[in-house]
């Protein structure tokens, strides 16, 4: 069996596999990186950037139908197929334009299903590969709902994929991807249920504006069948049955699970390289070391307790490669990390959860922004932010619904992150009028 030797072996190349690559490559080590899917991984080719891909048209609709009492006209439709070519405009390059990106930095790349023969080499098919450090970015897949006919149910990727929008879906979970998912659904006309096993949305998130959002979105038509227990997914002909434990019945026709993620460990063999598991995600240390001395593992397959997002997945694989190349001897450090909702209105948040604040001893100033002008001039019907101060009167916290939270939320983080006080944000100057702007109004008011 033919073998290639490389200083680093990186399993995966979504985000936290690619910027290991990079990083290490340009420092100078040889580099093969192996993937079995799409070049990319999740964030480009099923998951944020197709997402968003579809959310343009549907944002501009969104905004558009807001602003016919300021005068706006005549009416819009969304065409899914025609939406959905657009995405595919952008995403079907994707796996081609990474593997020209690893070519033109002399990135060796290898296609096909990785597995540990033991923690120098890795099986690929027909050959082997041995490296002396490897790094598992093998990222994450839907988990499956443990119940009989779970088969009958798609999963995001299938969703971001569909040609036609069938007119009545049910979602099951009401994490991020369910959120977005039926605001992108609910749209273009489908009839959308969503299943909680609660009765909350987005438990991560400030329940004050979860709320809010959840009620907007039943204001739109969108159903939640809270405290539903799935015990079977059926098949009625073209439709599909979800059925509780307690007898009720919600049909579709199409049914997506969207209830977290599991780490993609099953098939890596992971005990012959004496690689340790916590349920499906690797173990890691502060040093993103695994249990085996010269095995790393980066982004969402890891079992740190941060947000699995993408810039949290590169930052791994960045820290990694330094942590490797011996620039950086520290523990990794995480910044106060934005996350937001591609929901409407958008929910985002970082730092401090304002429903714990107060319990933790933080002061939390809350701003209804709809009779601002940024937001009156649009007629944004829910804007809403909490912020949170510590006793010195520095911004440790936020969380804001609003419809450009997502935008919003970058400003908030670079002030935790810059550790700002009242006089460090009036020394700024941000163009008026203009959500930046706002920051002044809101930060200044809520430290008065
Ligand atoms: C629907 C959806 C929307 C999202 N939206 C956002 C968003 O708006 N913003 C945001 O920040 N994050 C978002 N995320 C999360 C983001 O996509 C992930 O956090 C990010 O992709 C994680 O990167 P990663 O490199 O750890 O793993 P991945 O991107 O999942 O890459 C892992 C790669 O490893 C490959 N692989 C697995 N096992 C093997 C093996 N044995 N051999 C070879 N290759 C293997 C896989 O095929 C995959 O390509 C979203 C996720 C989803 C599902
Ligand atoms: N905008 C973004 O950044 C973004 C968008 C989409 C996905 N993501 C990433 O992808 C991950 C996965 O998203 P997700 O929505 O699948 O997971 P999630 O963890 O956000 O939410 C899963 C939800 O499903 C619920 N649930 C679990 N079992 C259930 C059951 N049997 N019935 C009903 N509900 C059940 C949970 O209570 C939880 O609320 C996210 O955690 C995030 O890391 C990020």
């Amino acid at each position: 069996m033919m073998n290639e030797h490389f200083d680093v072996g990186i399993i995966g190349s979504g985000p936290a596999g690619l910027s290991a690559a990079f990083a290490l490559k340009a420092a100078g080590k040889s580099v093969v990186i192996i993937e079995e899917y799409l070049w990319g991984g999740t964030c480009p080719n099923y998951g944020c950037d197709p997402k968003k891909m579809l959310l343009g048209a549907v944002e501009a609709k969104q905004q558009a139908e807001q602003l016919v009492p300021a005068g706006l006209t005549g009416s819009l439709d969304l065409d899914w197929s025609v939406l959905m070519r657009h995405k595919m405009a952008f995403t079907e390059p994707v796996a081609a334009r990474k593997i020209v990106g690893l070519d033109e930095a002399g990135i060796i790349h290898r296609y096909g299903h990785a597995s540990f023969i033991d923690n120098q080499t890795v099986k690929l098919s027909e050959q082997t590969i041995t490296a002396n450090n490897w790094v598992i970015a093998t990222g994450t897949q839907p988990a499956r709902l443990d119940v009989p006919g779970d088969q009958y149910l798609l999963d995001n990727e299938d969703f971001l994929n569909l040609t036609t929008m069938p007119a009545e879906i049910v979602l099951v979970g009401g994490g991020f991807i369910a959120i977005e998912f039926a605001n992108l659904a609910a749209a273009v006309g489908t009839k959308v249920h969503i299943i909680l096993k609660g009765t909350a949305i987005l438990t991560e998130f400030d329940q004050t504006l979860t709320q809010k959002l959840k009620q907007a979105m039943q204001a739109k038509g969108i159903t939640f069948h809270d405290n539903f227990m799935t015990q079977a997914v059926q098949k009625q002909g073209q439709r599909i049955e979800l059925l509780a434990n307690d007898g009720r019945i919600v049909s579709a026709d199409s049914g997506f699970v969207a209830i977290g993620r599991r780490g993609n460990t099953d098939a890596l063999n992971l005990a012959a390289a004496n690689v340790e598991l916590t349920d499906s995600l690797v173990k890691v240390d502060g040093y993103l070391k695994t249990t085996a001395d010269n095995i790393y593992a980066a982004g969402d397959v890891t079992n740190l307790a941060v947000p699995k997002l993408t810039p949290t997945a590169s930052t791994q694989g960045r820290y990694v490669a330094q942590h490797i190349l011996g620039l950086n001897t520290e523990q990794i450090h995480f910044p106060a990390t934005p996350v937001v909702v591609f929901g409407a209105p958008k929910l985002a948040q970082v730092g401090v959860n304002p429903d714990i604040a107060i319990e933790q001893g933080y002061q939390v100033t809350e701003f209804d922004m709809t009779r601002w002008m940024g937001y009156y001039r649009n007629l944004e019907p829910l804007a809403q932010a909490h912020i949170v101060l510590n006793e010195s009167g520095v911004i440790v916290g936020a969380s804001v619904l609003a419809s450009h939270a997502d935008e919003l939320i970058n400003y908030l983080t670079v002030a935790i992150n810059r550790r700002q006080n009242q006089k460090d944000l009036r020394s700024e100057m941000y163009a008026y009028p203009s959500l930046g702007s706002d920051i002044t109004t809101f930060l200044g008011a809520a430290m008065d």
